[in-house]
């Protein structure tokens, strides 16, 4: 299993990259790259998560982020290899006007609330709105439950979960960081949405590839000099 980066980073060095990448010519480790995002009220285990998918671990001690943070995974869904980049926002009020500036360039979103905090599930309403006004449209979301280990704690039902994705159209999953339910399940999931969401866009460069590659071989065998069409071979493999 590969080791995430676990990153500070600066706002600054977020905004300039695009937003959803084939893989660079000469790298064949991913096809594509997307980026996730996690949200939702301090404390109900959004570190806890990343962790428990990148790294297979889990901290019991709570370190607020601060501002954003984040890590690097991936993984191969219908046979394209994603390398997805996992954001982790700070739940707190404080750093709200750092994290939001993180919505616009997120293809998919977790929207994370604690079965154990009932408050948790009800601003979950309050980040929808949030997610409605500074993501972009089309962006791929998924309610989680996390803490479902703290079955003893439980203040929300899982289906009043279910009920809440089913108003908002998400998918719904009841994680535990702790115990690893899910965690494999709801992170393929969102990525899942986006390949599907941006399908049109990676079939049309995918053709577009292979095209070009179907004329070199061509040129090939006419014996025509190579062209810059050899260049893009390896944009899509
Ligand atoms: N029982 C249980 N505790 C969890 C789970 N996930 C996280 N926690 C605990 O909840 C606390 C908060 O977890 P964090 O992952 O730091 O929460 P966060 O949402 O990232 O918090 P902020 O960074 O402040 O926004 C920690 O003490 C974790 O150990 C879980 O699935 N089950």
């Amino acid at each position: 299993m590969e080791t995430g980066v676990r990153i500070q980073i600066l706002l600054k060095a977020f905004l300039p990259r695009p937003p959803a990448l084939l893989a660079p010519a000469m790298a064949k480790q991913y096809d594509v790259l997307f980026r996730l995002l996690l949200i939702g009220d301090s404390g109900v285990g959004k570190t806890c998560l990343l962790c428990r998918f990148t790294d297979n671990e889990f901290h019991s001690s709570h370190i607020s982020t601060i501002g954003v943070d984040f890590k690097m995974k991936t993984i191969e869904v219908d046979g394209i290899k994603v390398r997805i980049q996992i954001w982790d926002t700070a739940g707190q009020e404080r750093y709200q006007t750092i994290t939001k500036q993180y919505y616009r360039r997120a293809q998919g979103i977790f929207l994370v609330y604690d079965i154990s905090s009932e408050r948790s599930y009800q601003h979950i309403m309050k980040w929808v709105s949030d997610v409605d006004e500074y993501a972009p449209e089309g962006v791929q979301k998924i309610l989680i439950g996390n803490k479902a280990d703290e079955e003893q704690k439980r203040q929300v039902g899982r289906e009043q979960g279910q009920q809440l994705a089913k108003e908002y159209g998400m998918d719904f999953y009841e994680t535990s960081a702790c115990t690893n339910l899910n965690i494999k399940e709801s992170f393929t999931r969102l990525t899942e949405l986006v390949l599907q969401a941006h399908r049109k866009e990676l079939e049309g460069l995918r053709t577009r590839a292979s095209n070009e590659l179907a004329l070199a071989e061509l040129e090939e065998e006419e014996g025509k000099p190579e062209g810059p069409a050899n260049s893009s071979k390896t944009c899509w493999c």
